[in-house]
């Protein structure tokens, strides 16, 4: 039988055909999924602006709302052991991943903008007119479509889905079709909550389902983290519907930068958390190591070293270190890539195959001697494959910037050096939304996180969430009137 949408509080099956959800450790169906009609993602919709409108939610007091945050917060806690092996089955990602970055990420996000609900403030400005009493209020913005990423599922909901929320808003949930069942259970947990009818729905499909929530004229925000492709189009059909507001986090090509006076041995770490982190299915991984000259032989032996010890298993068994890539498409994309890097003359160090095993693995891949110009440096590959170029000196500090920011992307980047005139000067020249300096890319709340250039638009997390997901009034008082 297959999983249910959620509509206006009730638990439907889907009216389009049911799609297969795969295992990726083991290449084979696991779980059928509903697809929703067109007419049903409108009903999605409809619930959504009803409840945003309905004294259930609007005339909560902060308080209530917060705790209703807190209420889901301690159910995904309780429920974190079924939802991590859920997430690991769906998604693929080592089990002890989903434990702490993916389960307990997500139960945090809702924790931290769970406090935020009492604090959303206006502000007063001494506007130059007299008796006049001008103040701001953060208001909701109304109808959001999340449409989320098969990369991170359970915890990238959690970004859009907490912040949301905690202002006031309702939602429809769209979760990429190769994964969507930790949001089905997800949203299970929200209903155990206590959130009223027609606030969280969610809608699984794909094909059409996030196209018709792109182009629908009730939906206020979209919120979306996937492809840069797929962020393009959103642009357009919220340009052509009614210029629904958009949070975008898309693609990235992070650089990272190691100089001369690198701790390799902790670069090296570093970067393998940072490169190979859920296969490299990550969009801020690090991906085209610029090393200095005079460590590049160093760097490359003990990168390759440390990628061929990687234990390749299904994230359900504890001794797996690099899970599957999540389905069979992107098996192929990650393996077309490869045999084009090495069709370019990139020297394959280790690596580079499909695993010989069942499911979806591909083989940590480690190429040296990568030109600029070569497409593994430009395009996004989402999978285990770190490319070292070299640089030559810190006589070259801008030259590589401007090799650093080389690219579409500007979503994250690294730098690893003792120095700290160089890890500034280098974190003031790239052009991205995050610089990490002798650390793996490692979100928090508490954090912004989103891109420059074709990364994105607008931010998650953090304060700058609740940004995102209100209007600013401004309200002008004339008390001499
Ligand atoms: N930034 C990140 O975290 C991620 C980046 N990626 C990158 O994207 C590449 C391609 O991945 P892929 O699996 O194709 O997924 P995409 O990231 O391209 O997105 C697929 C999702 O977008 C929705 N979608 C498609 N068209 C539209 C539209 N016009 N309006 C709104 N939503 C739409 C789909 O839903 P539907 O079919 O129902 O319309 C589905 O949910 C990867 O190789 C990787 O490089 C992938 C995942 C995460
Ligand atoms: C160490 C945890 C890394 C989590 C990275 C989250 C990725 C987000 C994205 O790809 O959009």
């Amino acid at each position: 039988m297959a999983t249910k949408l959620y509509i206006d509080g009730d638990w439907i099956d889907g009216d389009s055909e049911p799609f297969d959800s795969y295992d990726p450790a083991e290449g084979r169906v696991f779980e059928q999924v509903s697809q929703a009609s067109s007419q049903q993602v409108d009903e999605a919709v409809a619930a959504a602006r009803a409840a945003f409108g309905s004294s259930a939610w609007r005339d909560l007091l902060p308080v209530q709302r917060a705790a209703l945050l807190f209420r889901l917060a301690d159910l995904i806690d309780q429920h974190a052991e079924e939802l991590a092996a859920l997430e690991t089955r769906d998604q693929g990602q080592p089990l002890e991943i989903s434990r702490t970055v993916s389960v307990r990420g997500a139960a945090e996000h809702f924790r931290y903008y769970a406090g935020w609900v009492t604090k959303i403030e206006g502000s007063t400005s001494p506007v130059s007119f007299p008796d006049t009493l001008h103040y701001t209020r953060k208001e909701p913005i109304g109808v959001n479509a999340l449409i989320t990423p098969w990369n991170f599922p359970l915890m990238i909901l959690a970004w859009k889905l907490a912040p949301a929320l905690a202002t006031g808003n309702t939602v429809v949930i769209k979760p990429s079709e190769v994964t969507s069942l930790s949001s089905v259970r997800l949203v299970e947990l929200a209903a155990q909550a206590g959130f009223p009818a027609g606030v969280v729905n969610l809608v699984t499909g794909g094909g059409e389902t996030g196209a018709l929530l792109s182009a629908h004229r009730d939906v206020d925000h979209l919120s979306y983290t996937g492809s840069t492709a797929v962020g393009k189009l959103i642009t357009k059909a919220s340009a052509e519907s009614n210029l629904k507001r958009l949070t975008l986090e898309l693609g990235g090509k992070a650089p990272s930068i190691i100089a001369a006076d690198a701790d390799i041995d902790a670069a090296v770490a570093g970067n393998l958390a940072g490169g190979l982190l859920n296969s490299g299915q990550v969009c801020a991984a690090y991906t085209r190591f610029y090393v200095d000259k005079r460590r590049e032989q160093e760097f490359v032996e003990k990168l390759a070293r440390g990628v061929s010890t990687m234990v390749l298993g299904a994230g359900l068994d504890p001794s797996s270190q690099l899970g599957p890539l999540v389905s069979e498409k992107h098996l192929n994309h990650v393996q077309r890539l490869v045999e084009v890097g090495r069709a370019e003359g990139a020297e394959l160090v280790t690596g580079g195959r499909v695993a010989d095993r069942e499911g979806y693995f591909f083989q940590p891949t480690v190429f040296a001697g990568v030109q600029d110009s070569m497409t593994v440096v430009h395009e996004e590959i989402f999978g285990p494959v770190l490319s070292v170029l070299s640089y030559d000196g810190p006589d070259e500090l801008e030259s590589l910037i401007a090799r650093a920011n080389d690219t579409e992307y500007g979503l994250a980047a690294t730098v690893w050096t003792k120095d700290i005139a160089t890890a500034q000067r280098l974190a003031n020249g790239i052009r991205a939304g995050a610089v990490f300096v002798n650390m793996p890319p490692i979100p928090d709340m508490a954090a912004p996180w989103g891109g420059y250039k074709a990364s994105g638009w607008g931010r998650e997390m953090g304060p700058q969430a609740i940004d995102a997901y209100t209007e600013t009034k401004a309200v002008w008082l004339n008390y001499g009137y």
